[in-house]
């Protein structure tokens, strides 16, 4: 039988979306890999399914694979595509849903502005929870990548970060250093890399290499771990917008053990069927 997908974007981080209650799904890294080709497949930075939830105080389990196949913690762009995704297909009604995700439980409102709002967590700032190789934690860390040493910031949100201060996101080397980030050993899981300019305390630009992707038009999970480190560095407020390729975030955090929260968009592109034998 043919499988129904929607294809949806938040900033254009895009996403194949696919109902795991109502069909039998067998998301093979091969698969994902085939669905996520922009020639091949839908195309697509991330395949997002929602399934049943397995505990009780979750009205949804959400799982994410990157396009390169691996399956990862979270996605901060998809947690929105998705809560919208479970009350276009009537999956769920109300203007709130939690989602159980192997980062931990995240609670989506759906806002009557059409903006969704996300209490994304608390951030993980233990080097070895991050994990992160490091003597001590610490605010800022010396790291040499490309043969330079950069300070930079590491941030879980249930997914590894690393930040990178620059004075300008247009000429930040996002395609040389990012990979060489992104496959760091010092970040056993590979990692997810921002290059962040600092604009005012309220505001900011981003660039992020992900992880199992490469350049993204913008990532959710990302700009949390840029606004907490700049919460924490004292470059930014509690509250600041961040300027992405494809958009903004408004990202709210009140410091060490609280959540971060997250503001913005998303969208529904079409919906489609894959043709039976096609993947
Ligand atoms: N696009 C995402 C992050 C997706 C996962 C990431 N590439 C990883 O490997 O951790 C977002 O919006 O957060």
């Amino acid at each position: 039988m043919s499988l129904a997908f929607t294809k949806m974007q938040g900033l254009g981080n895009d996403f194949v979306v696919f109902d795991a209650i109502n069909q039998s799904l067998d998301p093979t890294p091969a698969w994902i890999r085939r669905i996520a080709d922009r020639r091949y497949g839908v195309g697509c930075d991330q395949v997002l399914v929602a399934e049943a939830a397995r505990r009780p105080d979750a009205d949804f389990r959400y799982r994410i694979w990157n396009a390169d196949g691996h399956e990862v913690e979270h996605c901060g762009n998809g947690v929105r595509c998705l809560a919208r995704f479970l009350r276009d297909q009537g999956l769920h009604r109300g203007g709130h849903v939690s989602l159980e995700t192997d980062a931990g439980l995240t609670r989506v409102e759906l806002m009557d502005d059409g903006r969704v709002r996300v209490d994304m967590g608390a951030p993980i700032l233990e080097p070895s929870a991050i994990p992160f190789e490091a003597a001590e934690r610490r605010i800022q860390y010396e790291l040499t990548a490309a043969g330079v040493n950069h300070d930079v910031a590491a941030v879980s949100m249930g997914n590894p970060h690393v930040i990178l201060r620059v004075d300008d996101v247009e000429t930040a080397p996002v395609a040389t250093l990012g990979p060489a980030l992104e496959s760091h050993p010092r970040f056993p899981n590979r990692v997810n890399a921002g290059f962040l300019a600092v604009d005012s305390r309220s505001r900011g630009h981003l660039r992020v290499y992900e992880r199992g992707v490469g350049e993204t038009p913008a990532c959710g999970t990302g700009a949390c771990a840029a606004a907490v480190a700049g919460i924490l560095n004292d470059w930014f407020d509690p509250t600041v917008t961040l300027s992405l390729t494809g958009g903004e975030l408004v990202l709210h955090w009140q410091g060490e053990g609280q959540p971060v929260w997250m503001t913005g968009p998303a969208d529904t592109v079409f919906e489609g069927r894959l043709a039976t034998g096609a993947t």
